[in-house]
């Protein structure tokens, strides 16, 4: 089974992602990467040029191609799910586990950040707290959910391993 963190942006999904991979010696992939691989260019530049809908495009095209694979360790985008299917082709091929944080820990992680186009916008928290509250019910059809606010990313790590001992 594969290994599918979920979440919003900032809550460690890409950090405690790599963690886990190493500790279970398993293959670590990331979507945003795979994405920026595959057009070419970085997620910015691909929101600039092409726009969100192009990006999300891609975003299906990868997640199925990895969907694929046997006991991967998936680091995806916070916006994976906003995308109608996507929920499905994770829930087929592995567990998915939600990252979440609360919108102050994510703000004070992610400020001065510019790679992340959906937070370019003059009052970063009030978006955070908008976009968190709109997608809430996707984060928690989750299998497992972990609070990341006041951990670090090797406990979030032992506790995800935790609970996959107990599957
Ligand atoms: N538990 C944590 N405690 C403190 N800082 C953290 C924690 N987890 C991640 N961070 C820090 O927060 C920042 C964002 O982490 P990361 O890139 O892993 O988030 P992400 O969920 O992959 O975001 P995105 O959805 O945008 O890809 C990084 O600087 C990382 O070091
Ligand atoms: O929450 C989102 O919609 C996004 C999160 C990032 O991981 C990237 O996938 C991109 O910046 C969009
Ligand atoms: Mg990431």
């Amino acid at each position: 089974m594969n290994i599918y963190l979920i979440g919003f942006m900032g809550t460690g999904k890409t950090t405690v992602g790599k963690i886990l991979a190493e500790k279970l010696g398993r293959k670590f992939y990331d979507l945003d990467e795979l994405i920026e691989r595959k057009a070419g260019k970085s997620i910015r530049d691909i929101f600039i040029d092409d726009g969100e809908e192009h990006f999300r495009k891609i975003e299906t095209e990868v997640l199925k191609e990895v969907a694929g694979g046997k006991g991967y360790i998936i680091a995806t985008g916070g916006g994976l799910l906003t995308t109608e299917g996507n929920y499905e082709v994770m829930k087929e091929s592995g567990v998915i586990i939600t990252l979440a944080a609360s919108a102050e820990s994510i703000y004070e992680r992610l400020k001065g950040d510019e790679s992340r186009p959906l937070l370019m916008v003059e009052n970063v928290i009030d978006e955070i707290k908008r976009l968190m509250f709109e997608r809430a019910p996707l984060y928690i059809k989750a299998d497992y959910i972990v609070d990341t606010s006041d951990v670090s990313p090797d406990e979030v790590a032992a506790e995800i391993m935790e609970f996959l001992d107990e599957l």
